[in-house]
């Protein structure tokens, strides 16, 4: 049946034949050379075939095909003769006939009259104008080879739209065939087949939407990785851009920020009490005490508004709160816990405390309140915007604890493990009261200048080596340098 090499393709001269083709049959068939002739593959058997053909690189037309001795006229030498479904003016002897033979039909046979033979032919080229109009020819192509996809393609695209309208990947296609040689086609033409790989029952089977879809391609501009972009002015930069549909570069930075604390204590105010208090009889202290019922005023304000946010804020419970966050920030920074200090002291407070902990071992204990923390100060203020509202509360805590710091030596900085000491403290708490997720946190401790000084640390030093003696041997004073230098004595 022929259909391992089948498609196959013939390039060859039209020479003159017998002149019984158009005479006698009414039905012209150009012939090849017995060159060409002798050249087809044994596997390629006698008898009728149908596919496409062209003269001299133009058009595509439809054909029927007979290989063989004609029977019927007995011929002696064998013949490939070709009928083009097409009515030509005039004869093309000596012109280049391409045929791409797609399928076989029957075997050569003899016929009693040639009313028989001219039957058999007519309807040899009826089967092959239906077949030829399947879709097995026209979507299969894909799969039938290089060529049998051109002249396929080119056809479909003859009939039903316009030359006009050929895309250019047609033109490009049309091209090949015409450069193309028989024999650097044979190898494609031996590997390829006409089995089906894609076949879509979804398309509409009308020829209407074949060339409507036909006219749905989309040109994909390939990306050029090798674009530099030196020799651009800014205006072709900035059309290039937006041809890419991006946005030009800002040539400053921008990034989204969130104030999640402030940067300072409002108003680092504590009432004066003990040694702070002065006598209201003079000028100074009179003063003293308007200052502090302005400031109370304020508080109140301050909390009114701190209220309106946090509508079940109250000071009592806030002095709980407030003495559990002190109690557990000073354990983080005891235990060193970078990463739960955070839930308790503000961004403004964190590098200050953490600063502290770095190289020191802290021991601290909470043993009791001496008097129960209260509320001194309140204040609250708008950061950017006026919703954007922060709340500061001073608490002053009066309280009994055990602090010791060493250093990363283990020397004693300040404090003592035994003693328990009476600490006053104002601190500061913070929260950023417009955020709904903000918490009450450390910001900063205010230490009044009435305030007795603190206690300052321990200096440490290092004591250097006395000189060596004179008659000690080189190798001797060696050792014992190094040992002298790696003796640190702690003076306290
Ligand atoms: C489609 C087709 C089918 C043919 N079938 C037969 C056939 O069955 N028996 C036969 O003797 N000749 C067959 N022929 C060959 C014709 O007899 C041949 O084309 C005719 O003799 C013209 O020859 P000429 O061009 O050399 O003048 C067929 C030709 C065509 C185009
Ligand atoms: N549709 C056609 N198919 C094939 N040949 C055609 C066609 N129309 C015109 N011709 C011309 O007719 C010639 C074939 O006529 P034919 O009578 O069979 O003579 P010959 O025996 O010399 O081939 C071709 O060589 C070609 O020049």
């Amino acid at each position: 049946m022929s259909k391992s090499v089948l498609p196959y393709f013939v390039v060859g001269e039209v020479i003159k034949g017998f002149g019984r083709g158009s005479k006698q049959l009414g039905i012209p068939t150009a012939n090849f050379p017995p060159s060409v002739v002798k050249d087809l593959p044994e596997d390629l058997n006698t008898g009728v075939y149908f596919g496409f053909a062209s003269i001299d690189k133009g058009d595509v037309y439809k054909m029927v095909m007979s290989v063989g001795w004609n029977p019927y006229f007995k011929n002696k030498q064998k013949s490939m003769e070709t009928h083009l479904m097409h009515t030509f003016d005039e004869d093309f002897y000596g012109k280049e006939l391409r045929v791409c033979i797609l399928e076989y039909i029957r075997c050569e046979k003899d016929f009693t009259s040639v009313e028989d033979l001219v039957k058999a032919i007519k309807c040899d080229i009826d089967t092959a104008n239906v077949k030829l109009d399947t879709d097995k020819y026209i979507h299969s192509s894909i799969s039938s080879g290089l060529c049998t996809k051109y002249f396929v393609f080119l056809y479909v695209k003859k009939k039903l739209i316009s030359r006009m309208a050929l895309s250019a990947a047609s033109r490009v296609s049309l091209q090949l065939l015409k450069e193309l040689p028989t024999g650097f086609l044979k190898p494609c033409i031996a590997s390829s087949n006409l089995e089906l790989v894609r076949y879509r029952r979804t398309k509409h089977y009308d020829p209407k939407f074949k060339f409507l879809r036909s006219l749905k391609f989309i040109k994909v501009k390939l990306p050029d990785y090798n674009e530099t972009n030196d020799n651009l002015t800014e205006e072709q930069m900035r059309a290039k851009l937006k041809e890419r549909g991006l946005l030009p570069k800002r040539p400053w930075m921008e990034h989204q920020y969130f104030i999640s604390s402030t940067g300072a204590v409002f108003e680092p105010y504590v009432p004066p009490e003990g040694d702070g208090k002065i006598s209201p009889i003079t000028a100074q202290g009179a003063k003293q005490k308007i200052q502090f019922l302005e400031k109370k005023t304020k508080t109140m304000m301050a909390i009114r508004k701190i209220r309106s946010f946090e509508e079940d804020f109250d000071t009592t419970q806030f002095c709980k709160k407030a003495e559990n966050i002190y109690i557990k920030a000073h354990e983080c920074m005891a235990l060193k816990d970078k990463d739960e200090i955070i839930k308790y002291v503000t961004e403004r407070a964190y590098p200050e405390v953490i600063h502290n902990m770095e190289n020191k071992t802290i021991s601290w204990k909470f043993l009791k309140s001496i008097e129960l923390p209260r509320v001194v100060h309140a204040r609250c203020t708008d950061i950017v915007t006026k919703e954007n509202m922060f709340g500061q509360v001073t608490v002053r805590f009066h309280t009994q604890q055990v602090l010791a710091v060493y250093d990363r030596f283990g020397r004693l900085l300040q404090g003592s493990e035994i003693i328990a000491k009476d600490v006053l403290e104002y601190v500061v708490f913070e929260k950023h009261i417009a955020n709904e997720y903000g918490i009450w946190r450390i910001h900063d401790k205010i230490i009044p200048d009435w305030l007795p000084p603190r206690e300052p640390s321990h200096i440490t030093f290092k004591k250097f080596p006395e000189p060596a003696e004179a008659e000690v041997d080189n190798q001797d004073e060696q050792v014992a340098s190094k040992k002298k230098s790696t003796s640190e004595v702690v003076a306290t």
